[in-house]
């Protein structure tokens, strides 16, 4: 009997597809983790092998060899594989596909899995006793550089100097130098590990390091510090040792091109190699990254949610920054969490994890109060007047009249800190003009023609545009509806203010920070840089300005709409809403001058701002935690989403329905009911569903949502597995697209 090979492919089929090997190469080269090119229906596809066996369902006549072997060398080892399985079993996605959505680009296309190679050029013992080359001097010179060098140098800091290739070949055939190759990525420079001076830390920070350094094994941290209280020295303190020791250190950011400041920290602290893995990198840097990272040549991995599937040879500690941050869930394709996934990862290579946060996420506060990881807190800002954050103030605009949503007090306090030569900072959650254009005469509302949406008014470049599937339209002159010219901007976004604050402050330079005003990395860039170095004097932006950035001179937030949030039917609008408050004021007095904040808010009274108000997140977030306990909400129990659409409501209706009834005897079963054979004995698995998504319409797509909820994962895994065994054999359900979402980031999407 021939061996089998068990090949994932790229194709979005939950399947993994027999081979027969490659009929001129051994059977041991053709190992687990290599890649191969395989013939699949009419196209060629790279795969990789992640089974052998004996014996196949089809007949061996019917199994195609496999036509190339791409690696000689897996590319990936046991253990990843093992954890890229691990990922797809617990998203319920295809195999295939979520090993290729963690490979880099170039090998995803075949490229060969080699670093680049530097020339490094030494010098021979000959070349170290000679005495002297009248003749020849540059040639000498070149050698006497090289002999400075015991341990060689590369062809390009040769070549820095002004030396040619040619002098180094004719040096090497006298038999006086000679090179080697490496890779241009490599491990640790000799010399000290630190290239600036520690930070003196505070007691509270203190006992935080200490306790991460004293960790073995797996154990998880909790690092709760507030705004700016000096949460990444912190890290830098804490992985210290790690390097020292040789290990590698992955750490988790929401957005680097957002926060440069914290990677700059990072490369300044340290004399190792870092990498950086950001969308700014080439597909080539990826792929060098990722290889470092894999031979132990990276020290420090830093990078967006996907570098948690970086390979490490000798992993030493995770590090998640803003670990309540939505960037690090993936909200389409492979819908993972990285932190969740980092957790995991660690707990497999027994290291600790620090997951840091000034708001951290109900799950992670549970486990921290639970016991499960360990609680550290920083309560107070370092080396400043007001060691803890500035309190928010609630500003009641209910009986105010708005200047373009300004109210005369806020614009009041700009004035005041505008003049006191200070940064203020204005938070709007909302790009473009305004979220609606009306018709004041008939009351008409632009409408996208695809969605359950409004469309956005943009007046650079000036256009209607739906945020939900990108269709865009002129901006009409009159009302499609009753032809009056009465057409207004309804709300406010980003460029409306902007325009407002331009004319009130002609000669204070303004920076706005939002998608449209920052598209590319650069400018992004010189925006930061226009911010730090004074040449702005108000900053205005969505999200983007409200997390991560430390903006000394910035003395007062204000938040032109705090109320966006609080009446959100999803049940973590609230957790969200208070994590994003919390932030964007935590910009507000970070270096020597006190800073204020000012929500303006038309629900004064609301209890959940109020409370945030006057008792901060840290109290909030404990009694949300509550809600969410008596309410059988995550994290108290776990939830599930299937997301499905398709061109008409019915349609997907049918098929969910018909599901939920073939999934009524697995439910059932989790409640003891005897006569349902089922291995499902956990109590209470919930079904809630189909109903319409909250957005029905998006894109031209009815979207329909089904929901499990259950105290136990297993139960819940159980069910799920079984539904996508159902739809994938119903025949309906082919005209119909779905996903499910485990531990769903909103209930939204
Ligand atoms: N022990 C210390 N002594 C003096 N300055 C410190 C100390 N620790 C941190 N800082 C400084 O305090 C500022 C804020 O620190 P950092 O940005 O790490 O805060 P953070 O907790 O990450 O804040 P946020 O959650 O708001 O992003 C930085 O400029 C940092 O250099
Ligand atoms: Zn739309």
């Amino acid at each position: 009997m021939p061996l089998i090979l068990e090949v994932a492919l790229p194709v979005p089929l939950d399947a993994i597809f027999d081979y027969l090997p490659h009929p001129h190469t051994a059977h041991f080269r053709q190992a687990l983790g290599c890649r191969v090119q395989v013939s699949f229906g009419q196209r060629k596809l790279i795969g990789v092998i992640v089974g052998h066996k004996q014996a196949s369902d089809i007949s061996p006549a019917k199994i195609k060899p496999i036509e190339h072997l791409l690696d000689l060398d897996p590319i990936l080892d046991p253990g990843w594989l093992a954890k890229i399985r691990w990922c797809a079993r617990y998203y319920h996605h295809p195999l295939g596909d979520t090993l290729f959505s963690c490979l880099p680009t170039l090998l995803k296309k075949g490229e060969p899995a080699d670093a680049l190679q530097d020339q490094i050029w030494f010098t021979t013992y000959l070349g170290q006793q000679i005495e002297a080359m009248p003749k020849t001097p540059a040639q000498w010179r070149l050698l006497q550089m090289l002999r400075q060098h015991p341990h060689g140098l590369e062809v390009s800091a040769i070549s820095a100097q002004g030396f040619q290739s040619t002098q180094l070949h004719k040096l090497r055939d006298k038999g006086l130098i000679d090179y080697r190759q490496e890779p241009k990525l490599t491990a640790q420079v000799s010399g000290p590990l630190l290239a600036e001076a520690e930070l003196v830390l505070t007691p509270e920070q203190t006992s935080a390091v200490q306790h991460i350094q004293q960790a073995q094994g797996f154990h998880v941290f909790l690092l709760e510090g507030v705004t700016g209280s000096g949460k990444t020295e912190v890290y830098l303190q804490a992985l210290r040792p790690v390097l020292a020791r040789g290990q590698q250190v992955l750490v988790l950011v929401p957005e680097i091109s957002l926060t440069p400041q914290t990677l700059h920290r990072f490369r300044r602290r340290f004399a190792c190699s870092l990498v950086a893995l950001h969308s700014g990198l080439s597909e080539r840097e990826r792929l060098e990254a990722w290889l470092a990272a894999k031979r132990g040549a990276a020290a420090i991995v830093i990078g967006t949610r996907s570098a948690v599937f970086t390979p490490f040879a000798n992993l030493g500690m995770v590090i998640i920054d803003e670990e309540q941050d939505a960037s690090f869930k993936q909200m389409e394709g492979l819908r993972y969490h990285a932190r969740d996934l980092a957790l995991k990862y660690a707990q497999e290579a027994q290291v600790p994890v620090i997951l840091g946060s000034a708001t951290p996420s109900l799950e992670s506060l549970r486990h921290a109060l639970a016991q499960h990881y360990q609680h550290l807190q920083l309560t107070q800002r370092p080396q400043t007047n007001k060691p803890t954050p500035p309190p928010l103030q609630l500003l009641d605009i209910r009986s105010l009249k708005l200047q373009e949503g300004f109210s005369l007090p806020l614009l009041k306090r700009l004035d005041t800190h505008l003049q006191a030569g200070n940064q203020v900072l204005i938070f709007i959650n909302r790009r473009g003009f305004a979220p609606a254009l009306t018709c004041y005469t008939c009351g008409w509302l632009a409408e996208c023609p695809q969605c359950d949406a409004r469309m956005t008014w943009h007046k650079e470049p000036p256009r209607l545009h739906c945020h939900h599937c990108d269709t865009q339209q002129a901006v009409m002159l009159t009302c499609p509806h009753c032809q009056s010219e009465d057409l207004h901007p309804l709300g406010w976004g980003t460029q409306r203010s902007e325009a407002f604050l331009q004319q009130r402050y002609p000669e204070i330079p303004l920076v706005r920070l939002d998608r449209d005003a920052v598209s590319t990395h650069k400018r992004l860039q010189t925006s930061l840089q226009q911010i730090q170095q004074m040449q702005a004097g108000i900053l205005l932006g969505t999200q983007m300005l409200a997390k991560g950035h430390h903006f000394p001179r910035v003395t007062l937030v204000a938040v032109l709409d705090a109320d966006t949030g609080l009446y959100s039917s999803d049940f973590r609008a609230l957790e969200h809403s208070g994590q994003l408050l919390t932030q964007v004021a935590g910009r507000a007095g970070r270096a020597h001058q006190a800073g204020e904040v000012i929500l303006q808010t038309r629900h004064p009274d609301d209890t959940n701002l109020l409370e945030l108000c006057q008792h901060g997140y840290s109290y909030f977030a404990r009694r949300l935690l509550e809600e969410r306990e008596q309410l059988s909400l995550p994290p108290y129990e776990y939830l599930a989403i299937l997301h499905a659409s398709g061109k008409t409501r019915e349609q997907v209706h049918q098929v969910l329905t018909e599901m939920a009834a073939h999934l009524h005897p697995y439910i059932q079963a989790t409640r003891g009911v005897e006569e349902a054979d089922s291995l499902i004995q956990a109590q209470g698995l919930n079904a809630i569903g189909p109903f319409p998504a909250p957005m029905e319409r998006r894109k031209n797509r009815y979207h329909m949502q089904f929901w499990l909820q259950a105290a136990q994962r297993a139960p819940l895994h159980e069910t799920i597995a079984a539904s996508l065994r159902y739809l994938r054999q119903h025949k309906q359900a082919r005209t119909i697209r779905y996903a499910w979402d485990i531990d769903p980031w909103d209930t939204l999407g």
